[in-house]
């Protein structure tokens, strides 16, 4: 083993380490208190582009993306957890296929060339303009989510169906997509799904490939994907024997779980691989059925542990029922934990201090009480103004959900590959934001 081969093992053994499972593969603490990210100081990354920042680590994306095209699957990147040009180029570099929810993203994935027939549009709720953008495009697949749609797709084009299987995931209710009493998709157990297969089936400019299902987000349990199997394979049956038509796709959505903290279950892509595959091939064989080629389409999975969240520590309150510790981003740059009660490790970098670690609330700069960004943080006590903290797993749902509340613009999004950092997304200045006002 070479010394540079060494150097970041031993600082995963030191107290306060970089957990490999929550951090970007080449994320190390340096003496003196920084934190490198292959190869560059995050102090460096936050003199030069300032705070807050998101930064990407592109070899975490780049690994992540062939451990999903590993499996013996279509790996279509949900693009709604982070898009811009440079990471729709990045995708169709990787070989993988792009799930897009918005004109928005199919515009992004348009503008980097990314190959139309290999993305998929999604939707509740798909307006005329973008169902025509999407035809006009040549997108592969537009994934039904209404029976109103069914007639407002203009042919011919290759669709899917996104069913509702009642699958109760044990998710967060507001990621929860596989059960019966919300939005998405065309439920099962009502007849929904039949009639809407029906009526595409009626139109002979829509080719039917297959169906779809999204159980929801942070899944940790493969269980529920292999009972999703199960279910739709059932009603592929009862497709083909009513219509005597066999479809050649199966999607089975996203929601791998990360781990935002050590402590967090992940999703076990391993055992996904031993199972899923096998029951498809049992359950096909079980109805007669050809076996379908099976689609994923992970978001989360492929960017969130690639991101870090820079901030400046702002002010600190003591003496009251808590220590309160103000940064200079917050909600509208992560509002997950507001949303979904989401929870973040945070680590001081910059320096080193030998305060003892004190329990601390780190909080936002915007004027709403719940603008709280880790309530539960453990920091040394010494943490002052002008320190630096950084929220790993921040790459996914986090620029893509950023908002200007407060008129407070958006931060940039640098990438870092090679040793060099380079911005995918300016910060959004007060100039920029007024540029849209009368
Ligand atoms: C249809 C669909 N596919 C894929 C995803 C990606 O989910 P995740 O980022 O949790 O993998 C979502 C979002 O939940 C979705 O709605
Ligand atoms: N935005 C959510 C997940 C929703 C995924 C899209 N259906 C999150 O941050 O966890």
């Amino acid at each position: 083993m070479t010394l540079a081969e060494l150097l970041p093992t031993l600082g995963r053994c030191l107290p306060g380490r970089l957990d490999p499972g929550v951090w970007p593969d080449d994320c190390a603490r340096r003496p003196g208190g920084d934190i490198a990210l292959s190869g560059v100081p995050l102090t460096r990354l936050a003199r030069d582009h300032g705070t807050p920042a998101y930064v990407l680590d592109v070899a975490t994306i780049r690994g992540r993306c062939r451990e999903y095209r590993a499996l013996d699957a279509e790996i279509a990147y949900a693009a709604k957890a982070f898009l811009c040009r440079r990471m729709a180029a990045l995708v169709a570099e990787e070989g993988l296929s792009l799930d897009v929810c918005s004109a928005g993203e199919l515009a992004t994935a348009r503008a980097a060339g990314f190959p139309a027939e290999r993305i998929l549009l999604h939707g509740n709720a798909k307006p005329d303009h973008e169902l025509r953008l999407a035809a006009d495009a040549g997108v592969g697949r537009v994934v039904v989510d209404s029976p109103d749609e069914i007639d407002r797709i203009p042919g011919p084009q290759d669709v899917l169906v996104r069913v509702t299987p009642d699958i109760d995931a044990h998710t967060h209710r507001a990621v929860a997509t596989g059960i019966e009493d919300q939005k998405f998709g065309l439920s099962l157990t009502s007849g929904q799904a039949a009639e809407a297969v029906r009526r595409i089936l009626a139109r002979p400019d829509l080719r039917l490939l297959g169906l779809h299902c999204h159980l929801g987000s942070q899944l940790s349990d493969v269980a529920a994907h292999v009972e999703a199997v199960r279910r739709l394979v059932g009603f592929s049956a009862d497709v083909a024997v009513r219509h005597g038509v066999l479809f050649p796709q199966l999607n089975l959505g996203g929601g791998h779980a990360v781990r935002y903290r050590a402590r967090d279950a992940g999703y076990d892509l391993a055992a996904f691989a031993a199972r899923v595959p096998e029951v498809l091939r049992f359950e096909c064989r079980k109805h007669g059925l050809p076996v379908p080629r099976l689609t994923l389409e992970p978001g989360r999975a492929l960017v969130a542990r690639a991101g870090l969240t820079l901030y400046r520590v702002v002010a600190v309150k003591r003496g009251g029922a808590r220590t309160f510790v103000a940064v200079d981003g917050g909600f509208s740059d992560n509002p997950r934990p507001a949303l979904y009660d989401a929870r973040y490790d945070v680590r001081l970098f910059g320096r080193t201090s030998t305060a003892p670690e004190r329990r601390a609330a780190v909080v936002g700069r915007h004027c709403e009480a719940g603008d709280v960004l880790v309530p539960d943080a453990l920091l040394p006590d010494d943490v002052r103004p002008g320190d630096l903290l950084v929220v790993p797993c921040t790459g996914a749902y986090h620029h893509s959900m950023a908002s200007t509340c407060n008129r407070v613009g958006r931060p940039p999004v640098i990438a870092v590959e090679d040793g060099r950092a380079e911005p995918w997304v300016r910060r959004e200045t007060d100039q920029d934001l007024l540029s849209r006002d009368a």
